[in-house]
């Protein structure tokens, strides 16, 4: 168990109305609003956590959905840690423009390396008894599209909201662990003669 503090920035996409402020409301404050307002611009809450002995602050920025606000969100996807591409699965649109959202966050993130890069999908609304997008269908986007984790996620009944957010972090604490021992594998051994370093990453 490593003894610092961690920073996390995670970032709320997809379509107005899909639920996002709902999910991050839900995370944060544990209210739900059956009337909630569309978000204009960008807003963001704070909560503290400890995910397998790691102790976390999650900075949750939540974006506008609707298309007329693209100018006033893209300039925040910069520097964040995970994105969570949030679909309603009563709203086959918002599951269709998935895509569209994984691209605008990569390009206006500057994403680096995005094959890599940790991606969360949430299926939300689940309490709505009708649904345009099964489980099966959402979880095959999601292995073909980078093999993202999926979570089916209700803020209404505070479903899976949790859940969700612990995912996005351990996804985001995967990738530094990862990069910890690529940097420890190529960690110079001044004693030694023979070139030491793994080709991990
Ligand atoms: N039944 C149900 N309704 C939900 C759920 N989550 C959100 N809603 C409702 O869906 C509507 C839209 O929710 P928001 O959280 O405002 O959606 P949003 O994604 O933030 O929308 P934008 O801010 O426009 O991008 C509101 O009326 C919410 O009460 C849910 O899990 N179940
Ligand atoms: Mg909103």
């Amino acid at each position: 168990m490593s003894g610092k503090s961690l920073l996390l920035k995670v970032i709320l996409l997809g379509d107005g109305g899909v639920g996002k402020s709902s999910l991050m409301n839900r995370y944060v404050t544990n209210k739900f609003d059956s009337q909630a307002f569309h978000t204009i611009g960008v807003e963001f809450l704070n909560r503290d956590l400890e995910v397998d002995g790691r102790f976390v602050t999650l900075q949750i920025w939540d974006t506008a959905g609707q298309e007329r606000f693209k100018s006033l969100r893209t300039p925040f996807y910069r520097g964040a840690d995970c994105c969570l591409l949030t679909f309603s699965v009563d709203d086959r649109q918002s599951f269709e423009n998935l895509s569209n959202w994984q691209k605008e966050f990569i390009h206006y993130a500057d994403v680096k390396d995005p094959e890599h890069f940790p991606f969360v999908v949430l299926g939300n609304k689940i309490d709505k008894l009708e649904r345009q997008v099964s489980t099966e269908e959402a979880r095959a986007w999601c292995i073909e599209n980078g093999n993202y984790p999926y979570l089916e996620t209700s803020a209404k009944d505070d479903t899976n909201v949790t859940v969700a957010f612990e995912e996005a972090v351990r996804q985001v604490l995967a990738v530094e662990e990862q990069l910890e021992h690529c940097m420890l594998g190529h960690t110079i051994d001044l004693n030694s003669s023979s070139k030491s370093g793994s080709a991990c990453c």
